[in-house]
């Protein structure tokens, strides 16, 4: 059996921990809130984060002890809001098995860096990158959680390590792809929380299909251009990690970037979005990170601009809109 330790227990964490343990893993879940490890040991619950399962799988236990979470596992699997998993990390850092693989599930970027999430995890465990697995694609949690046949990718430059997770992770509901796209994914992941931002708005504010489509096309091309000037394969945009996230996000408001673009078109400042929001809302502090790289890049990121203005300097849907009419790029 393999020994399989998730670090934070969140909506998104709590919901992969039971696809492991539906997979026949033994789960150990690592929670910072004592309210969510008594939970999960005494009722088999996660009221706090996912209140829609009313019981997680018997192999599934939770810790908030950081050597016992960790000392045993196999794989560890990081599920950690991504502006605090570098801090978060280092505080594992001398209790993870020098043989284990990691795995992140998380998508953005650190904006303290403007480093991708396979970069702050294997800088902050000093990692090398054949033990480093990203696993993202369309997997709205409460769907996951319920049990809804759902898909993803594991990017690793170790294929055998992309391998090993996907077949941990795969059950009689969920599937996981393999590739060795790592950076690819990771842009595909983090990126399309800045456009559903931005979808979510739009809709929030009355917009229709030409608008949402015409966001999610333009939000395509500027992860597809970024992604490109940084090595990653042109395919990976169009699989699940791409298009499919950004299908899954840019139209749900179970997703939390689309629900908080979508009371800022509503008319709530950024503040009062953040406390209306359901968990994190990685696209936040990810669109400035964005325009950050593509100035480094020198790519052009004209939807991440627009959203840029719309976070820090609260400019209105229409104008965030019109910013990107007034882009001067012809080609599509
Ligand atoms: N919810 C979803 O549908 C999906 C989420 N993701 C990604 O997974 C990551 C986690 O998402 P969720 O679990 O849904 O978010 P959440 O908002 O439900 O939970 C955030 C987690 O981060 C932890 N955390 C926050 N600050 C921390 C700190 N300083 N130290 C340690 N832990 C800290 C919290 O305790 C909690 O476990 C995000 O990057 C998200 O984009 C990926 C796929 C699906
Ligand atoms: O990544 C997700 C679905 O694939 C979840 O999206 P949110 O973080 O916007 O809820």
């Amino acid at each position: 059996m393999t020994h399989i330790t998730v670090l934070g227990a969140g909506a998104w964490g709590t919901a992969f921990g039971q696809v492991l343990a539906d997979a026949g893993n033994d789960v150990m879940m690592w929670a910072r809130e004592p309210e969510i490890v008594e939970a999960i040991n005494n009722e088999q619950r996660n009221p706090v984060r996912l209140p829609v399962v009313e019981k997680l799988p018997e192999n599934m236990r939770a810790t908030g002890n950081r050597e016992e979470a960790v000392r045993d596992a196999d794989i560890v699997v990081v599920a950690i809001a991504a502006q605090f998993a570098r801090m978060a990390l280092e505080e594992f850092k001398p209790f993870i098995p020098s043989n284990a693989l990691v795995v992140s599930l998380m998508k953005g970027i650190e904006r303290s860096s403007d480093k991708r999430m396979d970069e702050v995890v294997t800088e902050a465990l000093d990692l090398p990158m054949n033990r480093f697995v990203a696993v993202s694609g369309p997997n709205l949690s409460k769907e996951v959680a319920q049990r809804m046949p759902a898909a993803a990718v594991a990017a690793s430059v170790n294929r055998e390590a992309a391998e090993k997770v996907a077949q941990a992770a795969t059950n009689d509901y969920f599937k996981i792809f393999v590739t060795d796209d790592v950076v690819g994914i990771e842009m595909c992941g983090s990126l399309k929380n800045v456009t559903a931002l931005a979808v979510g708005m739009a809709r929030g504010a009355g917009y229709g299909e030409n608008t949402a489509a015409m966001i999610e096309t333009r939000g395509l091309a500027e992860l597809t251009a970024l992604g490109e000037a940084l090595g990653a394969n042109p395919r990976t945009f169009f699989g699940l990690a791409g298009v499919g996230d950004l299908i899954a996000t840019c139209g749900s408001p179970l997703s939390r970037n689309f629900t908080f673009g979508s009371n800022l078109g509503r008319g709530m400042s950024v503040e009062e979005a953040t406390a209306a929001s359901n968990g994190v809302a990685e696209g936040v502090p990810t669109t400035a990170a964005v325009v950050a790289l593509g100035e480094q890049l020198g790519v052009p990121t004209p939807l991440a601009c627009a959203m840029n203005n719309v976070l820090e300097h609260g400019i209105s849907c229409a104008d965030m809109l019109g910013q990107l009419f007034a882009d001067g790029a012809l080609e599509e």
